[in-house]
């Protein structure tokens, strides 16, 4: 069997160019445009390079950029200033502080300074706990991507065996909680794990992103799977030329047996600012538009990949939070959106529970 290849490119810019019309309709309605702002500490190139790209796309969509580039020696005091102060300012409906950060400033302290319903990355505690709770908030964004990827070729992936290589905060973990609310049977492995060879034999789908390049060889992929290769790893190379990217798959290998396989680069890469983008309209508008962002990749209207999203009423968002709700009638783009003032108005009239259509957004903030 050759796979097909799951062209995330060509994903990531229909993911933007939808967007783009939301980001228009919300504007015109709001008065404004959405903001994001990105904080870069210090020069790492790669970093660099995706703070860049993370700005021109933002503008792109037609939200507003702001960038915030401090030298290396900022302090962990100055950083925590600066995101209170865009916690605090209204124009700002987005924060991410780009990954790694220098040695001398705890990453965990930083994100937990983010205001939750500003944190489009979703890696503060609060979103993390929410999406293993199986409760709403924003979700982080390469796992919200690969997810897209994974449902472009199977949008109902309920009861296949997934196997996660890798638990960081970042991916492995918020992937495996996505894809156990897409009803698959879930399996998360790492670096301490047995047998890994057999255990990925065993994976409908296969999700790799563990760092490491090319571990995952032919002979671990079960025929007909489905991989997802998260792994962005550049390979040493002679002189000052720039070295080769792989993913964590061997793709040459892995091609040959699997039913589809996302490549690197051009997989997973693109859709982590497309979600990012993606993110930062569902934190300005206080709507979750997951169902709606499933429904146009899936060809299902809204009201089924509401359906697929739903979960027990038991799992509802907690009172805390308010929210209101925007549902698209259709997967066209040109569709009407609809608000509803609150959940519960929005319930009885889809005569449903829905569990991932709404951003939480704090009282106070509303
Ligand atoms: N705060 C965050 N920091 C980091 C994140 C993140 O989601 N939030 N993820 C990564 C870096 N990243 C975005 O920030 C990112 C990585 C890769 C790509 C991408 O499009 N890759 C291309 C290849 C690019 C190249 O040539 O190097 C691809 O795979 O096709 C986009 C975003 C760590 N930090």
């Amino acid at each position: 069997m050759q796979a097909s290849t799951i062209d995330g490119k060509a994903i990531a810019d229909k993911v933007r160019a939808e967007l783009a019309i939301d980001v228009a309709q919300w504007a015109a309605h709001a008065g404004r445009r959405p903001g994001l702002a990105v904080v870069l500490v210090g020069n790492d190139p790669a970093s660099e390079v995706y703070v860049g790209s993370k700005a021109r796309q933002t503008v792109a969509v037609g939200m507003r950029s702001f960038e915030h580039r401090l030298p290396a020696e900022t302090s962990q005091t100055e950083l925590l200033a600066l995101i209170a102060r865009l916690n605090a300012d209204d124009t700002v409906d987005g924060i991410l502080v780009q990954l790694p950060l220098p040695v001398h400033i705890r990453s965990d302290l930083v994100i937990r300074a983010i205001d939750p319903a500003k944190d489009v990355d979703g890696f503060h505690p609060e979103n993390a706990g929410r999406l293993t709770s199986g409760l709403t908030g924003l979700v982080p964004c390469t796992p919200l991507g690969c997810m897209l990827l994974l449902r472009s070729v199977e949008p109902t992936p309920v009861g296949l065996h997934a196997v996660v290589i890798g638990r960081s905060n970042i991916v492995g973990r918020p992937i495996a909680q996505l894809l156990l609310q897409a009803d698959c049977t879930v399996t998360t492995a790492h670096s301490r794990s047995r047998e890994l060879p057999e255990l990925c034999r065993m994976a409908d789908i296969l999700i790799a992103a563990v760092g490491r390049p090319e571990l995952v060889r032919g002979d671990w992929i079960k025929p007909g799977a489905i991989v997802i290769d998260v792994g962005i790893n550049r390979l040493p190379a002679a002189g000052a030329a720039k070295g080769r990217l792989v993913g964590d798959v061997a793709f040459a290998e892995a091609v040959a047996v699997a039913r589809a396989i996302t490549p690197v680069p051009g997989g997973v890469g693109p859709m982590t600012i497309a979600c990012l983008l993606h993110n930062t309209l569902q934190a300005a508008r206080p709507v979750y538009g997951l169902a709606e962002l499933q429904a146009r990749h899936t060809g299902q209207t809204v009201s089924a990949a509401v359906c697929g999203l739903l979960r027990s009423p038991r799992r509802r968002r907690p009172s805390r939070f308010s929210s209101s709700l925007i549902l698209r009638t259709s997967s066209s783009s040109s569709a009407m959106a609809r608000p509803t003032p609150c959940l519960a108005a929005a319930l009885s009239q889809t005569k449903a529970s829905i569990r991932s259509t709404v951003v939480p957004r704090p009282l106070a903030q509303q």
